[in-house]
């Protein structure tokens, strides 16, 4: 099979995008795994734009182990991006699993994207059993053997655990990822976030991601940590979220609806034999 696609990052998040509005074919679940192997195409996630006949386009999300996931923030804004290269309109809806969400394309490989009032329920998040989500006292262990226990939950269209650190340096996050997603507080597994609050106004995080495993970034960690972050009264409504190549603009408005704003690359064509 001779796949056209396309390559994109948001900050190293990087994604392979694959437009089935003009080539009708199923991926199975070994060949979503290929196509995200770093020693074939390479990818945190691979996105299928679908055809609706109301607004721009339906995304499906595909972590690099195959799992499907309800959200990808970075994934959303590169292909708000793509469709708006493609049409010329500045405003583009996607319709994804966790809903519809809206994207301004602001110039300069600029885009925000409004991901929706983020869910704090146990049960929403979802939680196996009935916890304090603000707090889950969940112990994590640093390099010195130190430990520390904490823990804010939230679901911005997928479930993430924040841990607010003084230092993200001093974490093994490749060995505590992989068991906190697995936890079994979590039935359908979490995203990891490690934070530290430099100020009221920027956070530097590290991010496990659910299915991905260590990524450059996640636009999705990145709203939950702002998010969890004012719930914690640790920072103002707008917040820039610190990535190793660079910031996403975070803010929360009067509805508690987050916005997210940061860059995304330029596109790359590519060809796919599968
Ligand atoms: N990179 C994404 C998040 C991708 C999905 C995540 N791994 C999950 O399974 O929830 C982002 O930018 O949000």
């Amino acid at each position: 099979m001779d796949i056209k696609a396309f390559k994109m990052d948001g900050l190293g998040n990087d994604f392979v995008i694959i437009d089935q509005r003009s080539q009708d074919f199923n991926l199975n679940k070994d060949q979503i795994i290929k196509v995200c192997d770093r020693n074939f195409i390479g990818c945190d996630q691979l996105i299928l734009i679908k055809k609706n006949k109301e607004i721009d386009a339906d995304v499906e999300f595909y972590n690099s182990d195959g799992s499907v996931s309800g959200a990808c923030g970075n994934g959303t804004r590169c292909v708000a991006d793509l469709l708006s290269k493609e049409s010329g309109k500045k405003e583009i809806t996607l319709l994804t699993a966790s809903g519809s969400l809206k994207s301004k394309i602001l110039g300069n490989n600029l885009v925000e994207t409004e991901i929706g009032v983020p869910k704090v329920n146990w049960q929403e998040i979802p939680l196996s059993k009935q916890l304090d989500s603000q707090d889950l006292k969940i112990e994590i262990v640093d390099r010195k053997n130190t430990k520390h226990t904490g823990g804010t939950a939230i679901n911005v269209g997928n479930p993430h655990i924040i841990f607010f650190v003084d230092n993200i340096e001093a974490f093994d996050l490749q060995s505590i990822g992989p068991k906190i997603e697995n936890h079994p507080l979590f039935p359908e597994k979490c995203n990891v976030t490690l934070a530290k609050v430099v100020n009221r106004n920027l956070i530097k995080v590290k991010v496990w991601e659910r299915g991905a495993g260590l990524t450059k970034a996640c636009g999705t960690a990145a709203c939950a940590t702002a998010a969890a972050a004012n719930i914690n009264n640790l920072v103002e409504k707008t917040t820039d979220i610190a990535f190793a190549l660079g910031n996403l603009t975070i803010s929360i408005d009067e509805r508690n609806s987050i916005h997210m704003k940061g860059p995304v690359s330029d596109i790359k064509n590519i060809d796919i034999k599968l």
